[in-house]
């Protein structure tokens, strides 16, 4: 029988629809051993958790690995390809979810919404509404977004049409500029934001984008957004311009080390919101990202390649070990 495994619970519909294929086993632990060993014999995996590179080194039968998301930085692709493993993810189904998020922290942190439900609940009315002096509205501010994909295009959407943002992003290949975007280099845009969303993917280029450096150029009220990927931000130097006032505030949903540790300096930031990497997730996308994935599974138990596939390049690698496969 086949085996499909999952490193966490899909949801009901996806299930529902492996059923017939194989047996979906849901991994026991995240730890790389523990996958690797429960991959030994599966035909399939679905990832939600980094994957070691030598999982596929003894993991014979093993057609495809498919993202539950939009992210590939939990597969480590290389390895797959060299292995002779298809990787497929599920693009652009979660991007509204997220989109909405991002919209959520920037009007949070704008009318400091943590410190004013704190101290109306700790200290009274009063207290409470103290804060509201310092607020601002974002209408009329202008929110620079890096990443002017499928997330960053919902963001532009909904701060433009919504909210009366001005948007500006950085492309490296879309054009023309979707309607109400304009296009700067990320230097001007880190100086010239109000408000910086960080949706691009992590990769060698992106690794430490938000640089003590363009940090330093943010303006003194700037807010940063990240619902990319952690280590696109250097920690360090974010940490040390919220403690000197630097900067307006953070919203920060994805970070270097995941789990944050609870300890974490980010944790002793009023201007801070944190959250643990769920930005994508509501009932509408876990549905429509569990349903992708189990779509490209069939697929590729069918002998057929995904939709999206991500590393076409094995294909013959793959065909040759599996003849029928695709
Ligand atoms: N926090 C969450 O829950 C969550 C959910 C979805 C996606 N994400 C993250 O957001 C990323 C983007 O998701 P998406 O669905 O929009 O993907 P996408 O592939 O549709 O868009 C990514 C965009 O980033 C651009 N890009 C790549 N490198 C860049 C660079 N160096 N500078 C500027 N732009 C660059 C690409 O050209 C593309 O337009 C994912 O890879 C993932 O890391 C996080
Ligand atoms: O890359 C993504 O799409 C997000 O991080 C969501 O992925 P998840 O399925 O791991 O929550």
């Amino acid at each position: 029988m086949r085996k499909i495994l999952s490193t966490h619970p899909l949801h009901p519909r996806a299930t529902a629809m492996l059923a017939g294929a194989g047996r979906l086993a849901i991994a026991s632990a995240l730890d790389a051993r523990t996958l690797t060993a429960e991959a030994r014999d599966a035909d399939i995996v679905i990832v939600r958790a980094p994957l070691p590179p030598d999982l596929f080194d003894g993991a014979k039968d093993l057609r495809a690995a498919i993202r539950h998301g939009a992210g590939l930085d939990m597969i480590p692709v290389e390895a797959a390809t060299a292995a002779g493993v298809l990787v497929a993810n599920v693009p652009a189904v979660n991007a509204r979810s997220v989109a909405e998020h991002v919209m959520f922290t920037a009007l949070a942190l704008s009318r400091r919404f943590r410190v004013m439900d704190r101290d109306l609940r700790a200290k009274g009315w009063l207290a409470g509404r103290e804060h509201a002096n310092s607020t601002s509205e974002l209408a009329g501010k202008t929110i620079g977004i890096v990443g002017l994909g499928a997330v960053g295009q919902a963001v532009g959407h909904i701060a433009a049409h919504g909210f009366d943002l001005n948007v500006v992003a950085t492309t490296r290949s879309l054009r023309p500029a979707p309607e109400r975007v304009g296009f700067l280099s990320i230097d001007a845009l880190v100086e010239q934001s109000d408000i910086i969303v960080l949706c691009c993917p992590l990769t060698e280029e992106t690794r430490g984008l938000i640089s003590r450096e363009r940090i330093g150029r943010m303006k003194p009220h700037a807010l940063l957004i990240n619902v990319s990927r952690g280590p696109v931000v250097d920690d360090e130097a974010l940490i040390e311009a919220l403690r000197k006032s630097r900067i307006g505030g953070a919203a920060l949903d994805v970070f270097s080390t995941q789990p944050l540790p609870p300890n974490h300096p980010y944790f002793g930031f009023d201007n801070v919101i944190a959250t643990p990497h769920l930005a994508g997730i509501t009932e509408e996308s876990m549905m429509r990202m569990g349903v992708g994935a189990a779509n490209e599974a069939l697929l590729v138990l069918a002998n057929k390649l995904p939709v999206n596939l991500r590393n076409p390049e094995v294909i013959e690698h793959y065909r040759r070990r599996f003849p029928a496969g695709g």
